[in-house]
């Protein structure tokens, strides 16, 4: 069975508020997009664990703490799995706020539930999930919601950009996503993510904000560089994803983008689906 887990970006990051657990309350919108991994479960008859194998892009960590391995371990502490070979095609840069390894354990539960049949509630994988990451239970849904608590509580928006296409830029800079929240200073949003993302996208660039750009674009301007130069070549609204380092643009029509224009980059360009 195959499936193919997608990025996600961020539309405006509030960071509210610091929690006694050291985690921190949010306000965001997730938003898919279809940037995709490739993610494929073989049984393996006459062996007893699960085997990684990867291709495309090289994750760091050891594999048996990827993610991936992460979700099949949980599920089989509860239901008899069999042995597994797992192969994944990694096209997703990760350390870039586009939340792939999240997508990736997401699936993989769904996968296992579905190749399985596993008597598993929604709810059930919804709470499998957040133990493994806080924006995992977002890529069950993943459709646009608005995210408070730490990320994994889920408000329906109306919202669509289908008539928007996406540029994505990501630099050969990994932010670790603990780092990048120990050098944001909380504060509650003058005006709620809920009513700006209400009003036309040619207005967000003034009102919607990412809190982590502040610190991140001071440790590294070249960030801040890719969002300008986005802005120059007319995007209608520009931002770093989640903790960075990616950053996006949102474009009435899609630009021709001069091949020296982002030197070193990983550069995607899509549709918006929703
Ligand atoms: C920042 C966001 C925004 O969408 O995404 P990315 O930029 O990583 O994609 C998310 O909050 C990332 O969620 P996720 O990457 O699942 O985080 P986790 O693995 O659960 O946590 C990694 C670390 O980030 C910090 N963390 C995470 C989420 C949160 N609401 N508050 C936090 O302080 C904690 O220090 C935690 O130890
Ligand atoms: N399946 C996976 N895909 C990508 N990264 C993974 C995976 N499993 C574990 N990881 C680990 O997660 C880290 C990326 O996490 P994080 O920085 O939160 O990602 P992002 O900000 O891109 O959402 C990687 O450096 C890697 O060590």
């Amino acid at each position: 069975m195959i499936t193919f887990p997608n990025a996600k970006i961020n539309l405006g990051l509030n960071i509210v508020a610091k929690r006694p657990d050291n985690y921190h309350n949010l306000e965001t919108i997730f938003y898919p997009i279809p940037l995709e991994d490739a993610l494929e479960v073989v049984d393996l008859p006459g062996k007893t664990d699960a085997c990684l194998h990867i291709s495309g892009l090289q994750i760091d960590g050891e594999p048996n703490k990827n993610l991936i391995i992460r979700a099949y371990d949980l599920l089989k502490a509860s239901f008899d799995l069999p042995a597994v070979d797992i192969y994944l095609h990694k096209v997703i840069p990760f350390g870039a706020g586009l939340g792939g390894g999240s997508s990736d354990a997401a699936f993989m539960l769904r996968l296992l539930k579905d190749k399985y049949k596993l008597p598993v509630s929604e709810e059930m994988l919804l709470s499998l999930a957040a133990r493994l990451g806080a924006d995992c239970p977002f890529f069950l849904l993943n459709r646009p919601v608005l995210a408070t608590g730490i990320g994994n509580e889920f408000t329906p928006v109306s919202l669509t950009l289908k008539n928007y296409y996406l540029v994505l830029v990501k630099p050969d800079i990994m932010i670790p996503t603990a780092k990048a929240y120990s050098l944001v200073k909380p504060e509650q949003p003058k005006v709620p993510l809920s009513e700006i993302v209400k009003k036309p996208v040619e207005e967000w660039k003034n009102l919607m904000t990412n809190d982590f750009e502040k610190s991140v674009f001071s440790h590294y301007p070249e960030i801040a560089e890719i969002k300008s130069r986005l802005y120059d070549i007319g995007a209608v609204y520009a931002s770093m994803s989640g903790s960075g380092s990616s950053v996006y643009g949102l474009f009435s029509n899609l630009p021709e983008l001069p091949d020296d224009l982002f030197p070193g980059s990983f550069v995607w360009q899509g549709e918006c689906r929703y």
